[in-house]
């Protein structure tokens, strides 16, 4: 049931200049949702007894089953000196709406987007740790939406903590003094109301025109097995109202309203959303492609002309091959990719085979976090055991005969007289202590990056610029970046076109035959190493058989490696003497286990670990060995 605070009337249609649209920016653990349930509690919207540990997460684990949905945006009534120490009596009650940002930095587009639908921010950093890398990354993304910065220091309960020192460390890097550090305890409780009325004093009120056709920017679009899609929008000009026919800006596509309202924090409906506010909505449609975060709504008839600023179509910039362990699984896969995509309009996939792995799908994902989301959801959610092929970019290969491919999976290269492969560029962006600069630099050299410049930010944390091949970037890239600056520096990147670049397929073959899985595109300069090491791997890998098998790595027809896994089936009775049946059994039987878990691969019996060790991340084409 919704709890409805007794002691606070809440105004229908609520005076622009009385709400208050924020979120909560932390590093991981720093102590975001128990921050957040200290404000649910505070503000009155959960009541004392139904209040538990990370109440908004509980909703999390609820969605997941299907029974309902996390808030992506909860509605706090405030009264500015409720609880605090200024005293005088209740001020007017205000509208806060504490905005959830996803939680990774990597979907930078979506974190941007929700940032976007506030006016200020909380900066909450653990006082016994201090800053740390994703406090920074958000925080940049915070000052390049305009925010208000409030700064806080948490869990100043903890016998470590050293509010002093990580207070100055704070305000040196958004500049602002020490002394406006806030501190509190999302634990005990303390500081929470103060900083609850710093929310109301310093986050500037929403602007926007009230008597304009609607513009409402969706930040949030989450798929309920009951509900169909509820889409979060802020309000940015005029007023939503029930029932009412809307139209998405970016398609022009018309859905009619069948339930708008607030969260506060269960789904609560209202007859209408205007200025500045900040609820939820639900269509009808079923899939989250067509309520894109990012896009506009407005009125189907007489509405605005103009899209607020900052929709992107979510392009897949990473394939890669994903293939049931055991095939008979693939109609699961199948199921579950179907359901992931309601939930995400960046996941695109086909049915693809490979000759080594079986029926799978080729899935097209924003980066490699995003990859790593996915494949952990399969796995986990859907119970699925997922072999993944080395993720690989977007390749256009020009031919001399004037046709042009498009690559998503290296082993559909052409063959023939190629002109110029292209392959995508970035621009990354790295902030780090100075200190590190010549580690990073090193790393950015090696994956053939061109530097663009770097500035100093404050005396010892720099921001250096790249342009790197996105190959090179999905390839652990970002955990050979953290590990060699300690965690402390944070990446981020944007696509920025293509470029002409030497590059040439690789194949690896088993006894004559290729593997389709194993073949990678990679410059020509490391194509040697990339062959070699594979091949070498594959040697230690691969058991012996009954017969030679040769492991080689070619350039079209030209092997540029080869190792030799020597006959002979391993006999495990060789060291069995006298006439001990169950021990003979026991390791027959252990033998034939083994077998099982083999793929054949043309004539030769390849272990289900060999393709998952050279599969995996660090199979990559420099020969830097990850730490
Ligand atoms: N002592 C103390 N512990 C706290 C405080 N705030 C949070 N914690 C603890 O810190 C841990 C992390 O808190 P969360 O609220 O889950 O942190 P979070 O930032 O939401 O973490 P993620 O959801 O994993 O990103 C939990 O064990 C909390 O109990 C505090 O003020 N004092």
């Amino acid at each position: 049931m919704p709890a409805t605070p007794t002691n606070v009337p809440e105004p229908s249609r609520t005076d622009p200049a009385l709400i208050r649209n924020f979120c909560i920016i932390a590093h991981i653990d720093h102590g975001k949702s128990t921050l957040a349930d200290r404000m649910l509690q505070l503000t009155g919207v959960v009541e004392q007894r139904q209040m538990r540990a990370q109440y908004l997460d509980r909703m999390d684990i609820e969605r997941e089953r299907g029974i309902t949905i996390k808030s992506q945006a909860v509605r706090l009534p405030w009264a500015p000196t409720q609880g605090g120490d200024q005293g005088g009596g209740a001020g007017a009650t205000h509208i806060l709406n504490m905005i959830d940002t996803p939680g990774h930095v990597d979907f930078t587009y979506e974190v941007s987007r929700s940032l976007a639908a506030c006016e200020g921010c909380i900066l909450l950093v653990d006082a016994a740790q201090g800053i740390e890398a994703q406090t920074l990354a958000n925080l940049y993304l915070a000052l390049e939406n305009d925010l208000t910065i409030i700064p806080v220091l948490n869990k100043i309960d903890l016998p470590a903590a050293q509010p002093e020192k990580y207070a100055a460390e704070l305000a040196h890097i958004i500049g602002c003094d020490p002394s406006d550090v806030l501190k509190v305890s999302a634990k005990t409780g303390e500081g929470v109301a103060e900083l609850l009325n710093e929310v109301v004093r310093l986050v500037p009120a929403p602007v926007g025109v009230k008597d304009a056709p609607a513009r409402a920017m969706i930040f949030d679009s989450v798929y309920d097995a009951y509900r169909g899609v509820v889409t979060y929008v802020k309000v940015v000009d005029g007023t939503l109202g029930k029932r009412e026919r809307i139209k998405m800006m970016s398609t022009g596509a018309a859905h009619e309203l069948l339930e708008i309202g607030t969260n506060s924090p269960e789904m609560t409906p209202a007859d209408g959303l205007s200025v500045g506010e900040v609820g939820y909505l639900i269509t009808g449609v079923k899939d989250v492609r067509q309520s894109k975060v990012g896009d506009t709504i407005t009125q189907y008839s007489n509405g605005a002309t103009e899209p607020l600023g900052g929709y992107k179509d979510p392009k897949p910039m990473v394939f890669s091959g994903l293939y049931p362990l055991d095939g008979s699984d693939y109609p699961e896969l199948r199921e579950a990719l179907d359901k992931l995509q309601l939930n995400d309009a960046a996941l695109v996939y086909e049915p693809e085979t490979s000759a080594a792995l079986g029926f799978g799908f080729r899935v097209g994902f924003l980066g490699l976090l995003h990859l790593e989301v996915i494949r952990e959801r399969l796995e986990r959610e859907f119970g699925l055991d997922l072999i993944a092929t080395a993720p690989n970019v977007i390749y256009r290969v020009d031919m001399e005969d004037g046709s042009t491919h498009t690559v998503t999976n290296p082993s559909e290269f052409p063959v023939g007289k190629i002109s110029q492969v292209h392959e995508p560029v970035v621009r990354a962006t790295i902030l780090a202590p100075s200190e590190f600069i010549g580690a990073i630099m090193e790393l950015c050299q090696n994956r053939r990056g061109v530097m663009l410049g770097m500035d100093y930010l404050s005396e010892d944390r720099v921001e250096i610029r790249y342009t790197l091949p996105l190959a090179e970037v999905v390839f652990d890239f970002f955990d050979q970046l953290k590990s060699k600056t300690r965690g402390y520096a944070s990446l981020d990147y944007e696509p920025t076109g293509e470029q002409a670049s030497d590059l040439v397929k690789v194949d690896i073959l088993l006894h004559g035959d290729k593997v389709d899985a194993f073949s990678a595109i990679t410059h020509k300069d490391k194509a040697y190493a990339y062959g070699v090491r594979l091949v070498a791997k594959l040697r230690e890998l691969i058991p012996r058989q009954n017969f030679e098998v040769p492991i080689q790595a070619a350039i079209g027809s030209r092997v540029i490696a080869r190792e030799t896994v020597r006959a002979i089936r391993k006999d495990v009775l060789a060291k069995c003497y006298g006439g001990d049946i169950s021990r003979k059994r026991k390791l027959l039987e252990k033998q034939k286990e083994g077998k099982k878990r083999m793929k054949m691969v043309g004539s030769v019996e390849v272990p289900q670990e060999a393709f998952i060790a050279v599969l995996s991340s660090d199979s990559e084409g420099d020969a830097k060995a990850k730490k």
